[in-house]
């Protein structure tokens, strides 16, 4: 069984005067427990890592390109030379806000994987495409589109955020997610074989917080979960931690 994750997605959210919440979230942070990860904006990453070295950094994003005229971009390597180990690609704000499809977020994933950092790849449905049943089809569209070939349960995680769970305090229902899950688990075997794809962490993220993690943590092929706004205060996201440790 791969080791759990509890990730944390700050956004554009926080300045170093929050570092100090890290300091608390670590102390929720051991060896044996899950691993905990925090992906703050860039301007905190390298200030992140030293302040919290029991917890991974990541960062958000980063550029297909390893250097060049790519003005407000920053490559793979420059977000290790900051000290993250991480990166969060194809999260629904930048597939939306960027246009960034998954042809996009593979290259990425590519250029994150070949400098040294693991990959969280986020995929989920729209809330019309839920309605209309397209689920699945769209989760194996993403899926087959943003993973490159040479995944493996160390240089890649998988993150299910369904577009209409993200900030809204909906959350989709204990079953919806364990077929999502299933259904990712399985399509990931067929692709990288049943060892890889049993090893390949598979995170939830959609309005998780306190309250709902236990319930979230105990379905079979959740790993973990990424997590945003409950992730910014060391008050909401240590008990998020320790659910996942219970789990
Ligand atoms: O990356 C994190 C997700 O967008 C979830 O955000 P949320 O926990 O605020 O709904």
């Amino acid at each position: 069984m791969p080791r759990k994750l509890a990730a944390g997605n700050w956004k554009m959210n926080g300045t170093q005067a929050d570092l100090a919440e890290l300091a608390a979230m670590a102390e929720a942070s051991d060896a044996e427990g899950p691993e905990v990860l925090i992906c703050p904006p860039a301007t905190l990453i390298t200030a992140a890592a030293q302040a919290a070295p029991a917890m991974a950094i990541g960062g958000q994003d980063c550029h297909a390109e390893p250097k060049g005229a790519f003005t407000g971009d920053l490559s793979a390597a420059q977000l290790i030379d900051a000290g993250a180990t991480y990166v969060i690609l194809g999260h629904s704000e930048r597939r939306d806000a960027y246009e960034e499809g998954s042809d996009d977020v593979r290259a990425k994933a590519r250029a994150a994987q070949s400098a040294g950092l693991t990959a969280v790849i986020c995929l989920g449905e729209s809330e019309t495409e839920r309605e209309a049943n397209n689920t699945l089809d769209i989760i194996s569209g993403q899926l087959a589109g943003s993973v490159p070939d040479a995944a493996t349960p160390e240089n890649t995680v998988i993150a299910y955020e369904p577009v209409w769970a993200i900030g809204t305090g909906k959350v989709p229902s204990l079953e919806q997610i364990a077929e999502v899950h299933d259904f990712m688990r399985e399509k990931l075997s067929q692709r990288f074989g049943e060892e890889a794809a049993k090893n390949m962490r598979l995170l939830y993220g959609g309005s998780v917080k306190a309250s709902n993690a236990e319930g979230i943590f105990a379905i079979e092929n959740v790993d973990g979960a990424l997590v945003g706004g409950a992730s910014l205060k060391a008050a909401d996201f240590t008990p998020i931690i320790k659910a996942l440790a219970a789990s």
